[in-house]
């Protein structure tokens, strides 16, 4: 019954954010930007975890630029691995692999310890858990992982839920950064 709510839920937020407008993502865009480099800078996290955005999420490739050009701030994105992922330092150029997702070359490099995940949502419930694509791979992900960064979930348009719609592995944000 949970799980059926879950995936309601989920489709129901990507409609809504298919259905708004161009415009009204590009002013939104620019603000959560603005707030999830200040975020940055008050926090002075080193090591930072994003993501090459889908269309429908909060495009952080003016914060990876601009990341970039500081010389101690590392971008680190997903590169996608059986049913999760391990995380490559953001670099050029990006390949389109499954899911539409970009992605840099692989990486035998042992990533930095990340102080600082941001992390896209398709919604949220109320407990401020993530509901996802519904593949689990951030869920996998930090489930795998030694220790727990700051986790910042980010979205142009919140989707929340008054329901508890989670399970127990789904990753839970410590904040939200919208508008
Ligand atoms: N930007 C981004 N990168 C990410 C994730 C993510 O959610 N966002 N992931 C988080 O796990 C992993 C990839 N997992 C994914 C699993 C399923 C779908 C998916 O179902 N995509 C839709 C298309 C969405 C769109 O184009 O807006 C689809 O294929 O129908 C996407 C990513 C790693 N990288
Ligand atoms: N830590 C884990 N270990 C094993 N399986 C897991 C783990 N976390 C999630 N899963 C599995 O992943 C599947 C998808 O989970 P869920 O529906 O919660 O995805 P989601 O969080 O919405 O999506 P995503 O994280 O991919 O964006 C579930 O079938 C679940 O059993």
């Amino acid at each position: 019954m949970k799980n059926y709510h879950k995936s309601d839920f989920r489709k129901s937020c990507i409609k809504r954010l298919e259905f708004t407008s161009l415009f009204l993502k590009y002013y939104k865009n620019k603000i959560i930007v603005r707030e999830l480099k200040k975020f940055i800078q008050r926090s002075g996290s080193k090591n930072i975890l994003l993501y090459i955005p889908l269309g429908i999420e909060v495009d952080v490739k003016p914060l990876i630029v601009s990341l970039r050009k500081s010389r101690n701030k590392s971008v680190y994105v997903p590169y996608m691995q059986g049913d999760s992922f391990k995380i490559v330092k953001y670099r050029l150029p990006l390949h389109k692999k499954k899911f539409g997702i970009k992605e840099p070359n692989n990486s035998f490099v042992n990533p930095a310890k990340v102080d600082l995940a941001i992390i896209p949502v398709v919604g949220v419930d109320a407990l401020n858990k993530r509901i996802g694509y519904g593949k689990g791979m951030y869920d996998r992900f930090f489930d795998r992982l030694n220790y727990k960064p700051t986790m910042i979930f980010t979205q142009l348009i919140l989707c929340k839920s008054e329901h508890v719609l989670s399970d127990c592995y789904d990753i839970q944000a410590d904040y939200i950064i919208t508008n």
